[in-house]
C-alpha cells in the first residue's frame, strides 16, 4: 500500500500438539506488532466449563445443548494474552490434566464449534493491524482467505520431549501416547477436522530452534506484506 498504514495482515498457524504454534504465534505476533489469538485456549474454556458445570462430557447432546451458554473472552495481546469465562480468570485451570484429557470431546461438538469459530472470525476481523491466529482448523474453515498459511510438524518423539519438559519432567513415554491419543481424535472429528489446508506452507520444526520457526515465520508475513 502506497502511504499510510499497513493493511492488516491475516496469519493462520495450524498443527497438532507440540509443534510450536502458541510460541513461534506469540513471538511473531508481538515482533510484527499484531494481535495474537490462541484458540485452544477458547475450547480448553469452554471444556473448563462443561466440567465445571458437570456436564456429561459422553453426551454429544448435552454438551450442544448448553454450548451457547458460557461468555467466553480472549485477550489478544501477544505480550499478555488472557482468558476468562464468565468475568473468571480461568488461563490456569485450563491447564490441568482434566481439562486436556476431555477437550477433544468437547471440541468435536458441531454446536461448540460453530459458536467458538463465529467468536474468532469477529476477533480477528477487528483486529486493527492485523493477527496472528493459532489452532487446528483456522486455515481451512475459520479463516480460509488469511493471507498466509503455516501447517508446523514435528516428530512425535520432538513433541513429547517439548512438552514433558514443560510439565516438569513427566514420562515422556506417556506424554507421547497422550499426544498421539489427542491428534487421532482431531484429526478424525467430522467437523472442521486437524488439516493442512491445501495452501498452506509446511514446516517441519523437529530439527529447527525455536528461534528459526519464529525468524522462518517472520521472514514469510514480510514478503507476503511486501507483496501486497
Ligand atoms: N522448535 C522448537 N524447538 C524446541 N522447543 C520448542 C520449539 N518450538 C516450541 N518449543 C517448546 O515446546 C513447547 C511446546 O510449544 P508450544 O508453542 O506450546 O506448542 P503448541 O502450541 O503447538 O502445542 C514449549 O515449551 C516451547 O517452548
Ligand atoms: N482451532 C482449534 C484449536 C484447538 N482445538 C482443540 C483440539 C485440541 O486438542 C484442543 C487443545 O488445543 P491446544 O492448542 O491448547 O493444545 P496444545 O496446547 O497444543 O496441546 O483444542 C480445536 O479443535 N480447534
Amino acid at each position: 500500500m502506497e502511504n499510510g498504514a499497513a493493511k492488516p495482515v491475516i496469519v493462520a498457524i495450524d498443527g497438532p500438539s507440540g509443534t510450536g504454534k502458541s510460541s513461534t504465534s506469540r513471538a511473531v505476533a508481538a515482533q510484527l506488532g499484531l494481535s495474537y489469538l490462541d484458540t485452544g485456549a477458547q475450547y480448553r474454556a469452554i471444556t473448563w466449563w462443561m466440567v465445571t458445570n458437570g456436564i456429561d462430557i459422553e453426551d454429544p447432546s448435552a454438551i450442544a445443548a448448553v454450548a451457547g451458554k458460557p461468555e467466553i473472552v480472549s485477550g489478544t495481546d501477544p505480550s499478555g494474552p488472557t482468558i476468562t469465562v464468565d468475568g473468571v480468570d480461568v488461563a490456569a485451570p485450563i491447564r490441568t490434566q482434566e481439562v486436556t484429557s476431555q477437550v477433544s470431546a468437547v471440541s468435536a461438538v458441531p454446536e461448540v464449534r460453530a459458536r467458538i469459530t463465529e467468536l474468532q472470525r469477529s476477533i480477528a476481523t477487528s483486529a486493527e493491524h492485523g493477527i496472528v491466529v493459532e489452532g487446528r482448523d483456522i486455515g481451512t474453515t475459520v479463516l480460509p482467505d488469511a493471507d498466509l498459511k503455516i501447517f508446523l510438524t514435528a516428530s512425535p518423539e520432538a513433541r513429547a520431549a517439548r512438552r514433558s519438559g514443560e510439565l516438569k519432567g513427566a514420562d515422556v513415554h506417556s506424554t507421547r501416547e497422550a499426544l498421539l491419543k489427542r491428534d487421532a481424535a482431531d484429526s478424525s472429528r467430522k467437523t472442521s477436522p486437524l488439516a493442512k489446508a491445501d495452501d498452506a506452507v509446511e514446516v517441519d520444526t523437529t530439527e529447527l530452534t525455536l528461534q528459526q520457526v519464529i525468524e522462518c515465520v517472520v521472514t514469510l508475513v514480510e514478503e507476503k506484506r511486501a507483496a501486497q
